[in-house]
């Protein structure tokens, strides 16, 4: 029996979950297809700009690699003023985030399958258009310790796929780095979209789990591809 085949069995159905208000998990949402096609593009990015491990302000440098497109003209952190060659952001990625967020958070014409859980989520939605992606690695010891995505100039929400190794992923509070957080674990091909209320959470990845879908993906060692959408500029919904 095929490896996934086995997976099914023990699965216990997912649905789409807020797990506080603007924090929308969407299990499957890229389906095999898509989840492949991304991968062979993080492959093209990472010819054209090898990935690098992010030093940290304090100097410690993340487990984590990264490379990142789009940005350009932003003073970000994980940009130009890192010293990093930022890739062109193309448009069809930037349409991929913009369709997350009006899933995850519902539209007009299209209402979410759970309600976001805060006002105003449909006009965030209206109105989203990332402009940068971060694309993170990791290998089966890396980790991202918990933090809040505070380097961008707007407050539009941000946008997580998942591809290979299932993640357990930590959602914290506003408030501090510790608890109260829940975790949940974020499969090869899951959605997760963080704004409105949620937009400044404290969160990170305590663990990847080996051997739980990267390779089926052609990731000859495994590991997870994460690829975050973010709005880097000060430009659109809730902008600072
Ligand atoms: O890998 C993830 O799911 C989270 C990544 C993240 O929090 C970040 O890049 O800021
Ligand atoms: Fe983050």
């Amino acid at each position: 029996m095929a490896e996934y085949e086995l997976d099914e069995l023990f699965t216990v159905p997912r649905g789409p979950a807020v797990l506080a208000p603007g924090a929308v998990h969407v299990p499957d949402w890229l389906d095999p297809a898509r989840q492949q096609e991304l991968v062979t593009q993080c492959r093209a990015w990472v010819r054209a700009a090898p990935m690098t491990h992010h030093v940290m302000p304090g100097g410690g440098r993340m487990s984590v690699q990264s490379v990142m497109l789009g940005a350009g003209g932003v003073d970000y952190r994980y940009g130009a003023s890192a010293g990093r060659r930022l890739l062109e952001l193309p448009d069809w990625l930037v349409e991929l985030g913009r369709r997350a967020v009006a899933d995850a958070y519902g539209t007009e014409d299209a209402p979410a399958a759970v309600d976001p859980g805060f006002d105003g989520a449909r006009r965030v939605a209206q109105e989203h258009r990332p402009d940068s992606a971060l694309v993170n690695f990791y290998d089966d010891a890396a980790h991202m310790g918990m933090h809040q995505d505070r380097d961008e100039f707007s407050a539009a929400p941000i946008v997580s796929l998942s591809l290979g190794d299932t993640c357990v992923f930590r959602l914290g509070n506003t408030e501090t780095r510790t608890a109260p957080y829940q975790d949940v674990e974020l499969r090869s091909g899951d959605l997760f979209v963080f704004g409105g209320p949620s937009r400044y959470a404290f969160h990170g990845v305590p663990r990847v789990l080996p051997g739980t879908g990267g390779r089926r993906l052609g990731l000859r060692q495994g590991g997870r591809l994460n690829i975050t959408l973010r709005m880097t500029g000060g430009r659109g919904a809730g902008a600072r």
